[in-house]
């Protein structure tokens, strides 16, 4: 007797399963969702990250050739410093630039005049500059202009020109930025950052690796040698996005995670009701059977039917045999299932072939039903209680597997001694075919209906129905092709032999009892009456 406490462990570990079966896919849904998510914002990321390199790139060449031009329009070779001639060469130059402010002359540390203001009277002193390069080269990083003294500008003064740049240089960009970019302006030469923006320091910026990893990106971009700008994004996609963004992304995670656990959860629904209907269906013997003729080739004379077993269910439908015999294996319904459907075939077709006594039944058997030896027993009980000749019953096996060949030996040997025929269905699509040819020894063969539909393409299968053929003609078996479905396909097989066997929708498709006696009537006169 099964002990409670260990009854009600099972009914807790099958629960766990449940939930578990329910929470995984949730957290993988999320999880993927979520990741997905990520990628999307993170391409979003680095599309605009290379945008704003390309355009500031672009905005520090413009710089770099307004210094030049301010430079050069400085030098006085002709003309005293800060003559007129002088500062109408440094204005002509400063009216076309975007970023110079001003243009102007030192001396002794003090502006004596500038393109905008012309000769001071009393010469402006310089504060103490953020940066000397050189002797002739210093720079001052925001710093209230000298001159006006009303707006913080950078000033650049080379030899003893001064250049007054405006502040807000790539000021359109950074204010686009968004809070996790980092950008720096760096004259390489000097080793210095004339700009800079972000939270991590320009020392550790301009030492960053360029790169890309799953939440973080490096880009570097040089006008020349000594100008380059690094853009560094450390919180890509989700990381850096923002706290709506976020939200509406768990959101929409959760909600994807929820919809693949309800959608798996439906479906083991569905599967754990479908199986629960074949139960029902199986106990109440609701599967009833449809009948295919088998014919020879050449002369259509019709020489048996094979069984195939239907299911039609109130809430599934019509439910395919491939899909309902695969339960049953799966769920140990097969024995009852056989059983059923054994006695169903015997029960239909003991008044045809009493009528037809020239015409065999076969009937699908799995290896499992074979092999476990019981079902022997019901089938010869079955034959005597509806007089069905054991030589006139086929059973058509498949090898789904390649367990226990001996055992299926020692099983189907005994079939055969009880006088039944065996057929080796499928024959040249499951495990190991001729080693079950071997064991098995067949009546006969029944080629998978692949090959048959492989005739006229230019497939390997059509190379190898030929092949099949060659080989089967050895043996001592009748040889039946299924699916046939085109005057081309039994052309072609008739060519090959001239007493194979053939099943398939050009002669007849599987049906019932009652149209299979009208149909054996108008095909298979020669009945006894
Ligand atoms: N495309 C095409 N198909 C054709 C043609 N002629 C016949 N068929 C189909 O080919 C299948 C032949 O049966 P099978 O190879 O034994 O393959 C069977 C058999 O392996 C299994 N099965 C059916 N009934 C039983 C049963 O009672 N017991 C067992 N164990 N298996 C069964 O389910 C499989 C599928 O059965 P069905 O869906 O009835 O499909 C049947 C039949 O309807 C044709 O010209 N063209």
């Amino acid at each position: 007797m099964t002990q409670p406490h260990l009854l009600s462990l099972g009914i807790k570990r099958k629960k766990i399963y449940r939930l578990l079966f329910l929470v995984i896919p949730a957290i993988l849904g999320f999880l993927i969702t979520l990741t997905l998510i990520h990628f999307l914002l993170f391409n979003e990321d680095k599309k605009n990250l290379n945008s704003d390199l390309d355009k500031m790139g672009l905005e520090s060449r413009i710089l770099n050739s307004e210094i030049m031009s301010a430079l050069s329009s400085a030098k006085s070779d002709n003309s005293p410093l800060c003559s007129q001639e002088n500062l109408n060469k440094m204005r002509r130059a400063l009216w076309r630039d975007k970023y110079i402010k001003d243009i102007a002359h030192i001396k002794k540390n003090q502006i004596i005049c500038s393109a905008s203001w012309g000769t001071l009277k009393n010469p402006i002193s310089l504060q103490k500059e953020s940066k000397i390069f050189s002797k002739n080269f210093k720079h001052w990083k925001n710093t209230p202009d000298p001159i006006t003294k009303n707006t913080i500008i950078n000033m650049l003064s080379i030899g003893h020109t001064l250049i007054l740049i405006k502040k807000d240089l790539f000021n359109k960009y950074y204010y686009k930025l968004n809070k996790n970019n980092n950008v720096a302006f760096e004259l390489k030469t000097f080793n210095y950052i004339f700009r800079h923006y972000g939270n991590i320091s320009p020392e550790t910026l301009i030492k960053a690796k360029t790169g890309t990893t799953l939440t973080s990106m490096t880009k570097k971009s040089c006008a020349n040698k000594d100008q380059c700008i690094i853009i560094k994004n450390n919180k890509m996609g989700l990381l850096g996005t923002s706290d709506s963004n976020l939200l509406i992304a768990i959101i929409v995670s959760t909600i994807s995670g929820l919809t693949l656990s309800y959608i798996l959860f439906l479906s083991s629904t569905r599967h754990r009701s479908q199986l629960q209907h074949l139960k029902r269906a199986i106990n109440n013997g609701d599967i009833y059977l449809e009948y295919q003729p088998k014919l020879c080739l050449v002369t259509h004379e019709i020489t048996g039917v094979e069984a195939l077993a239907r299911w039609h269910d109130k809430t599934f439908g019509r439910v395919s045999p491939d899909v309902f015999i695969d339960l049953a294996e799966k769920h140990d319904l097969m024995e009852k299932l056989s059983h059923l459907v054994v006695h169903r075939a015997f029960q239909d077709m003991s008044p045809i072939m009493k009528k037809y006594p020239d015409i065999s039944l076969s009937i699908n058997l799995s290896m499992k039903d074979i092999s476990q030896g019981q079902i022997l027993c019901f089938i010869n009980k079955q034959a005597e209680l509806y007089h069905i000749a054991h030589d006139r019953v086929i059973f058509e096996v498949t090898e789904r597997t390649n367990d226990g060949v001996d055992l299926i030996e020692k099983s189907v040997a005994e079939f055969t001694k009880a006088g039944y025929k065996i057929s080796l269905d499928d024959f040249g699509t499951g495990y190991a075919n001729l080693s079950w040819l071997s064991k098995i020894r067949p009546n006969e063969i029944k080629v998978d209906k692949i090959f048959t539909q492989s005739i006229g393409t230019e497939s390997i299968n059509q190379n190898m129905l030929n092949a099949i053929f060659f080989m089967l003609q050895k043996l001592d078996v009748t040889v039946v092709f299924e699916g046939i479905e085109t005057q081309e396909q039994l052309t072609y097989l008739t060519s090959l032999s001239t007493d194979a066997m053939g099943q398939g929708w050009l002669f007849a498709h599987p049906m019932t009892t009652d149209k299979l006696e009208n149909y054996l009537e108008i095909h298979h006169p020669n009945f006894l009456t």
